[in-house]
């Protein structure tokens, strides 16, 4: 933790410390561990079908969460998603070689789902039944998904604005119980910091840690597609910053047990509509002044004050010399046209990624030489209406009148060809 205390069981709720630094997982035996061995192990694991271990987390369980029995687990096999390479995508950003890691493929369309297994499970573990998280809305469906799949039950603190539809209604299908708050994401992470314990409540976001730990995932396994040798450059959207430190925790880990013998930069993305992050680094400040109206077309970015911002200080900024940016929403909006043309597919927040390297490159700070990968966050259709804006659809409304219906003869569709 930021004190550098270690006595405290980080895996349990409250996830503060006194000094009101967030809890993290320290794994002791990392110098024990035999690489070497644990690839084998790792390799030999992508034949299994229907097992935890087949899936793109529990396949890394040694270095994400070796004390869980294994039937405990609850799992959807998330992980295994894609590693593209797009040639019209790298010439836009404008570097050698670009990778993108799909997390959007995930079972509930967002990469939540690598860090939710771990939490869920965990939580079941401990005794709870019932899960809860505020959220602009990928993060309670993961969750409301994984509730459903273990029998329990899922409470979700919905922001009064800036969440869309679809996610909110992708939640509510899962089952959770959705309490629609006025205020924000941030509130939300306030109240269930102070009320979580007198609910019952076992809080899902990423102030738990467990969240963490199992979104390293999603830096070993593209690690592992790659053969354990990654991009000069791994770019990620920055909202709660959840993503970026797991990331970086992962990588720092992956070099200190032997996996990967250097550490690949770390690009950490903001919206301008909600970039207390980059701002403070860009001023070199070492601490945060929240946004207090965060306002991005990406709506899963709309976070004034990161909860995780500490960990993504020390693990990227600091520990990995990681760089932050910011991007506005036309850039954004117009990265997501080309995934999406590129036939991959994202949510706006996940286009930032690919934004924010385009920027760095024209800005001189990553060259044109170097190789990277953008991580999407979050499929398509978490949010049709962004399609809509994307799309300069913004007049139409539903989804019978996407495009406008024509008389079906053969005469009028030849004019259209
Ligand atoms: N975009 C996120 C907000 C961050 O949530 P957290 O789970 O990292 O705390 C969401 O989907 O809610």
């Amino acid at each position: 933790m930021e004190c550098g205390k270690e006595s405290f069981d980080s895996r349990r709720p409250p996830f503060r410390c006194d000094c009101q630094g967030l809890l993290d997982v320290v794994h002791h035996n990392l110098s024990d561990v035999d690489a070497d061995r644990l690839k084998h192990v790792f390799d030999s694991r992508l034949g299994e079908r229907g097992t935890p271990f087949s899936g793109g987390v529990w396949r890394y369980k040694e270095l994400i969460h070796p004390e869980l029995p294994i039937d405990q687990i609850v799992t959807k096999y998330e992980g295994n998603t894609g590693l593209y390479e797009s040639e019209s995508l790298t010439s836009y950003a404008g570097v050698r070689k670009l990778w993108i890691k799909a997390q959007s493929e995930n079972p509930s369309g967002s990469f939540k789902d690598n860090g939710m297994t771990v939490a869920v499970s965990h939580g079941r573990w401990l005794g709870y039944d019932n899960f809860a998280c505020t959220s602009t809305g990928n993060t309670s469906s993961s969750m409301a998904m994984y509730a459903a799949l273990s029998g329990s039950k899922s409470t979700v603190f919905l922001p009064s604005h800036g969440v869309s539809r679809n996610k909110a209604l992708q939640t509510e299908a899962y089952g959770a119980r959705l309490i629609r708050t006025e205020g924000g994401y941030d509130d939300g992470i306030r109240f269930l910091e102070r009320h979580a314990d007198e609910f019952g409540l076992y809080v899902c976001n990423s102030i738990n840690p467990l969240r963490v730990e199992g979104q390293k995932s999603i830096a070993f396994e593209l690690a592992h597609q790659l053969g354990w040798t990654l991009p000069d450059w791994l770019v990620v959207p920055g909202g709660a910053l959840s993503n970026a430190s797991a990331i970086g925790k992962g990588l720092l880990e992956l070099h200190r047990t032997g996996f990967i013998d250097s550490v690949p930069r770390i690009a950490i993305v903001q919206a301008e509509g909600a970039s207390p992050f980059h701002r403070m680094v860009a001023a070199k400040e070492r601490s945060l002044i929240p946004e207090p109206r965060p306002a991005t077309v990406a709506s899963a970015l709309n976070i004034g004050h990161p909860p995780n911002w500490p960990k993504a200080m020390r693990y990227v900024i600091e520990q990995s010399d990681g760089i932050t940016v910011s991007v506005t929403d036309n850039e954004i909006l117009e990265a997501k046209n080309r995934i999406d043309r590129s036939g991959i597919g994202c949510e706006p927040a996940s286009a930032a990624s690919l934004a924010g390297l385009r920027r760095l490159v024209s800005a001189g700070d990553v060259g044109p030489d170097e190789t990277a990968a953008c991580i999407l966050t979050g499929n398509l259709l978490k949010d049709t209406d962004a399609i809509a804006r994307s799309l300069k659809h913004e007049k139409r409304h539903g989804p019978d009148d996407v495009v406008p219906p024509i008389p079906l003869t053969p005469d009028v569709v030849r004019a259209m060809l």
